[in-house]
């Protein structure tokens, strides 16, 4: 199919040059994850009026964020025929050519960047098996533009971004972050040329080949992610040394702690190793709003005794990228300790 990347070759070539190939199936073990239900949060009350239940729901997302770094909201101001058209489009984004797809690959192209299999994998446990879009929100219009896509894309992450404003601030009011630091440290500094929307796909995969990862075990580089998914299953969060299966809910967005808030918060809120497994029957797709501050904004926590040092957001981003490049993986925020 003329839509698909070639992942299957470039997987075959990593194991044939890779050692590690006997340990592939150490690393997923999913038939032994769990599948548990993660807290849900109705969001209509926030704005039901009712002080009592606007409270009641900012503690339910606050403990949520402490305790498992995810959690799914239900009654979010998104609707259903909205999340149905957004599917439809990012179906149609990703049956265009390969060739169409990947000529939109430069990584420092404005527009976005196209992403399929991880190039920097070292060994069969380090890859991918997906493809993605990475879109700043800043982007989204031109982006749609040169794909085709209708306005959807554009008032999904309109909505997106309102909401993920909204759970920051009730975040960021927890840890002590007032009104006038909450703009300096977000407000003004998270905009739409610094927040991104990341569409996945996540093609069938041979079952013989089943022990791969869609999306390797990561944590997300954004203070926060909201997440859409299809009805087919297969994120997992690591939970207390355990992968727990986050099972959809065609009703709820999932949203969890990004690694700056993690920073911001002085690990109260977690960051949480999550990841994607693939199945061999369905394709999956999924939409993460990821929202970032500029480059230049130091991320550091209230806290005297903070346990990170201070870092500019690009910085960080950048030790990212090359960790991967030469590693394989995200170190992230362990090698930010003071
Ligand atoms: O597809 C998913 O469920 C997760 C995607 C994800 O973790 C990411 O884009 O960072
Ligand atoms: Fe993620």
């Amino acid at each position: 199919m003329e839509f698909e990347p070639p992942l299957i070759e470039v997987f075959k070539n990593l194991c044939k040059t890779s050692s590690e190939n006997d340990h592939v199936a150490e690393l997923i073990n999913s038939s032994r994850s769990k599948s548990y239900e993660l807290p849900l949060v109705d969001l209509g009350r926030l704005n039901s009026g009712q002080l009592m239940q606007q409270k009641e729901c900012e503690k339910e997302i606050i403990e949520a964020s402490k305790e498992w770094g995810f959690f799914q909201v239900v009654n979010h101001g998104i609707c259903e025929e909205m999340l149905m058209e957004l599917h439809e489009e990012q179906v149609k984004l990703f049956r265009q050519p390969f060739n169409k797809k990947s000529s939109q690959n430069p990584s420092n192209s404005p527009i976005g960047s196209y992403r399929w299999g991880n190039l920097a994998a070292k060994s069969p446990a380090q890859f991918s098996w997906s493809e993605a879009f990475h879109i700043p929100v800043s982007s989204v219009s031109d982006f749609a533009g040169l794909n085709h896509l209708s306005s959807t894309v554009e008032e999904y992450t309109k909505l997106i971004s309102k909401l993920s404003q909204k759970i920051a601030e009730i975040l960021a009011d927890n840890i002590g972050i007032c009104k006038s630091s909450y703009q300096k440290l977000l407000g003004d500094k998270v905009v739409p040329s610094s927040c991104y929307l990341r569409m996945n796909r996540y093609p069938p995969i041979p079952e013989f080949h089943s022990e791969v990862c869609g999306l390797v075990a990561h944590t997300d580089t954004s203070y926060l992610t909201i997440l859409h998914q299809n009805k087919t299953g297969g994120l997992e969060m690591k939970k207390d040394g355990m992968w727990i299966s986050v099972k959809p809910n065609p009703d709820a967005l999932v949203i969890n702690i990004g690694d700056l808030f993690q920073v911001l918060s002085n690990g109260f809120y977690k960051s949480v190793t999550h990841r994607v497994l693939t199945n061999s029957k369905t394709e999956r797709f999924s939409v993460a709003y990821l929202s970032c501050p500029t480059t230049d904004t130091v991320i550091r926590s209230l806290s005297e005794h903070s346990i990170y040092r201070d870092f500019s957001f690009g910085e960080f981003k950048s030790q990212v990228q090359l960790d991967v490049k030469y590693t394989g993986n995200k170190i992230g925020l362990p090698g930010f300790l003071r």
